[in-house]
């Protein structure tokens, strides 16, 4: 099957003035990486990293200083037209929308730029409307919508013409919780739907937790982690904690093969144990304990994200 992405030593430099002198950047260093059909990526990594880079090289809007890469199966700077019916791009700090017409409107206008047929409009826009509930304000110029309601409509502009793939640039950022689940979960429908790929940087851990099957780190241009979210708490030996709410007070759980005994609450009732997820699983930790105390109800809390990340960092330097 043909990538939907594919690089090979894709590299971008810059010339930075340095005060007198020039100096140069290397934003992306030669990223290696292959994304099929359907996948869901999140790529991310600290300000400055090289996302926004990589990006622009993925969609044409750079040239690489050196290294290939197609999306689509097209060479992004050259064939920039045609990627752009197969691809869309949301910025979430950049409007693609007319300011001053309603969503409506400019709905009409992308769906003209896309030579879309009067019923593939219809339809789609319909669509859009109803899975990013639209409706009420459709018809109110832009300027005037909320952030939640803007970025839905940026989302919508940006999937009018059923792209291939769907890159998102900080989608969520700025939004309340009631709507950065809806844009999720219309992400999500709209992948399991039309099988799109996305491919979305965040700072935002819910947002890869929530919509991603595959992580790409980044680290001053170079890729420092390819796989999935799990592997990536186990790259930094980052440990699940299993918390647990016994019957009776109890002494504390210490000595159990591979765990580290991290709490104590209420004279022993709830107990946290720290497990390295390669030693061993919830489940023998959980026999081992109920050998010494009877358990009434647990839960598994897992790595935090952010905090792996910074483990990866930290190791890296
Ligand atoms: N046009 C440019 N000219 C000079 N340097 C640039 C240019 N664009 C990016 N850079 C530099 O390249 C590096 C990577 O920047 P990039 O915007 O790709 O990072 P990012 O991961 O998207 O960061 P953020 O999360 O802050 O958006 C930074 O050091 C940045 O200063």
């Amino acid at each position: 099957m043909t990538a939907i992405i594919e690089t090979a030593d894709l590299t971008r430099e810059f010339t930075v003035r340095d005060g007198p002198r020039r100096r140069r950047v290397t934003a992306v260093d030669g990223l290696t990486v292959r994304i099929e059909p359907g996948e869901a990526v999140g790529y991310i990594g600290a300000n400055g990293a090289g996302k926004s880079t990589t990006i622009k090289m993925l969609t044409g809007i750079l040239v690489p200083t050196r290294g290939t890469v197609t999306t689509c199966g097209l060479r992004p700077v050259k064939d920039r037209r045609r990627l752009a019916r197969q691809v869309g791009v949301v910025f979430g700090q950049r409007s693609q929308l007319w300011w001053d017409l309603p969503a409506r409107e400019s709905f009409r206008i992308l769906a003209a730029i896309h030579t879309l047929t009067a019923a593939t409009e219809r339809a789609r826009t319909d669509e859009l409307v109803e899975c990013l509930e639209l409706a009420d304000f459709l018809a109110t110029p832009v300027r005037q919508l909320s952030l939640g309601q803007r970025m839905r409509a940026e989302v919508a502009a940006a999937l009018l013409h059923a792209p291939r793939l769907v890159i998102l640039d900080e989608p969520t950022i700025g939004l309340d919780v009631l709507s950065k689940q809806r844009l999720r979960e219309f992400l999500i429908a709209e992948r399991r739907t039309h099988g799109t790929t996305l491919l979305l940087t965040t700072h935002d851990m819910g947002d890869v937790e929530r919509l991603c099957d595959r992580v790409l780190v980044i680290d001053r241009g170079r890729l420092a982690y390819d796989g999935d979210l799990p592997g990536l708490g186990r790259t930094t030996g980052a440990e699940r904690v299993l918390v647990l709410d016994l019957a009776e007070p109890s002494p504390d759980l210490v000595g159990i093969s591979a765990t580290r005994h991290l709490s104590s609450e209420a004279h022993g009732l709830r107990q946290r144990l720290a497990f390295d997820a390669e030693a061993t699983t919830a489940a023998r930790v959980f026999a081992a304990v109920a050998e010494r105390a009877e358990v009434l109800d647990f839960t598994v809390e897992e790595p935090d994200i952010e905090d792996v990340v910074r483990r990866i960092y930290a190791a890296r330097r």
